[in-house]
């Protein structure tokens, strides 16, 4: 009678196969589930062009990125998605949608991109690679810093000028022959920065590690800049040999900046005086001593440490060097091939300050000079120091001009488009300072040049680096005229691709005035 009973055997089986259908069913509806949520999420994304698997677009981009993103965005226009490696982009392709993201949605578009290479760099500290609200208390700390420069016993014009002036004998050493500019220059610059952050100048006796570290940041722009690019979307190439072996080399700077910062902010605990702060290290003790007064460990407390100090440092440091040195190279290369427009800045120079070393020491931040500030202009527009200014990412959900980016997307600003969309700008390849001025010869900022980018995350050291660049220039101008090497008579306008638009060397001859 029992014969008609399945076995035991049988009934396993089917108990198991029963067990494994509900699991695939179950695994089966999450898949379709998540399909269906990142289907709905991701269906409004600006369109973009599609990539092949693992590297996504980067196979068919040029070394300047900008040139390749301008020709995307003619055919999806403006804001286009576009993946780089697995890194889901978003790139902003003109005026309207950068100024409608950074400034009318600013504050959803303060996030900077966390991943591999960024805590390499930076370690979660410092301010370029930080957002929330440790990012909001160091870039409102640092404004203030910065702002107060003029305060540290001289004003920032002066410290500026000191420096332009020790500059100028280091171009007459130099007897009219041709020299590469690059070194003198941004020495000078980085003793500028290093002047408000630490007191220090790379060329004192016994200096000798901030000279060289100064030598590494450059050489790092020029020869790894493309790296950096690359491992900000495809942190995995760290594991190719050929990569590693240059990051043991930029792990090797990145060591030399800490040793140094961090031997700085020694220095500077050992004399500290709270009633007088020397410079912006004083002022970061000053706060690091006040917050641990309150005994509480709140995030105000803990973002002001010395960790933070010294990549805070660092990241002016870097900020602040290559940035203002290409664009002053840059404006004399013009110069040398548009010796017109040259000998229309040493006209007005002279007419408002008098030539050379007769009267030196009148420039100032006052000296009315519309032409030069008009050439400087220029130079922000045609050569865009930051073309692809630094990656941002999305802190929420966010709608703009009718697609929607999700949160934890990177933006990226095309400022160099900006700058050289021919709909707005007439030839936009001619450097013509003319742009810059009204009919009575006034200098007019229009508001499509935003080198520095814009909304509330953009550039800390805009004012500071406006001032230096100006009167770095005019100082050079009012003494030298500046001329193409005579064995090759035209300065490259190529230039190194990375994050600055940094110019390739090139001898220039100053002639004394
Ligand atoms: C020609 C000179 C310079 C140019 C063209 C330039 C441009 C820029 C740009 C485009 C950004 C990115 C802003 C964004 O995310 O939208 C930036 C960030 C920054 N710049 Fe500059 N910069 C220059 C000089 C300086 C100088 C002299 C300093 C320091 C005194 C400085 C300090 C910084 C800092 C700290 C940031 C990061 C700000 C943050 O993440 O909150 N820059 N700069």
């Amino acid at each position: 009678c029992y014969s008609g009973q399945p076995k035991l055997a049988d009934m396993a089986l089917f108990e198991i196969c029963q067990g494994y259908t509900t699991s695939i069913l179950v695994v089966l509806l999450a898949v379709m589930m998540i399909y269906r949520w990142h289907k709905q999420k991701y269906k409004n994304l600006p369109p973009g062009p599609t990539g092949v698997p693992i590297l996504g677009c980067l196979p068919f981009m040029d070394t300047l990125a900008e040139l390749t993103f301008t020709k995307w965005s003619k055919k999806y226009g403006p804001i286009f998605t576009v993946y780089l490696g697995q890194t889901r982009v978003v790139v902003l392709n003109s005026f309207e949608a950068i100024e409608e993201a950074l400034i009318n949605q600013g504050d959803k578009f303060t996030g900077r991109v966390h991943n591999f290479f960024t805590n390499f760099s930076n370690n979660g500290h410092g301010l370029f690679f930080i957002d929330g609200e440790k990012w909001t208390i160091q870039r409102k700390f640092g404004t203030r810093a910065l702002a107060g420069a003029g305060v540290y016993g001289k004003t920032y014009e002066q410290r500026v000028l000191e420096e332009a002036a020790h500059l100028i004998e280091v171009f007459r050493s130099k007897d009219e022959k041709p020299f590469s500019i690059e070194v003198p220059l941004i020495s000078a610059v980085a003793n500028v920065i290093n002047g408000i952050t630490i007191q220090e100048k790379c060329n004192e006796e016994g200096n000798e590690r901030l000279q060289a570290y100064v030598m590494e940041v450059i050489e790092g722009f020029r020869r790894d800049g493309i790296l950096y690019s690359l491992l900000l979307v495809m942190p995995w190439c760290r594991f190719i040999p050929f990569m590693k072996k240059r990051m043991k080399v930029m792990s090797e700077g990145i060591r030399l900046g800490n040793d140094i910062f961090a031997t700085a902010i020694e220095q500077h605990e050992k004399h500290h005086d709270a009633a007088h702060p020397r410079d912006l290290v004083d002022l970061f003790i000053n706060e690091m001593h006040r917050n641990r007064r309150t005994f509480e460990v709140t995030i105000l407390s803990n973002s002001f440490q010395k960790t933070q100090l010294q990549y805070f440092l660092k990241d002016l440091f870097a900020a602040g060097t290559e940035t203002s040195t290409s664009t002053i190279i840059w404006a004399l290369y013009y110069l040398i091939r548009h010796p017109e427009i040259q000998d229309k800045v040493h006209r007005e120079i002279d007419a408002e300050l008098g030539k050379a070393r007769s009267r030196e020491g009148k420039l100032s931040l006052k000296t009315n000079l519309p032409y030069t500030k008009a050439v400087l202009q220029e130079t922000y527009r045609i050569r865009t120091a930051t073309p692809l200014a630094i990656p941002r990412r999305t802190r929420e959900d966010v709608n703009l001009m009718g697609y929607s980016i999700p949160k934890d997307t990177q933006i990226i600003s095309n400022l160099w488009w900006v700058h050289n969309d021919p709909e707005h700008w007439d030839e936009p390849d001619v450097f013509r300072p003319e742009r810059h001025l009204d009919t009575n010869g006034n200098l007019v900022m229009l508001n499509r040049v935003i080198p520095f980018s814009i909304g509330p995350r953009n550039c800390l050291g805009e004012n500071l680096a406006r001032i230096e660049i100006y009167l770095f220039l005019v100082s050079i101008l009012q003494k030298f005229v500046v001329l193409p090497n005579p064995d090759d008579p035209n300065p490259p306008m190529t230039c190194n691709p990375g994050a600055v638009n940094a110019p390739s060397s090139y001898n220039i001859v100053l002639k004394e005035r």
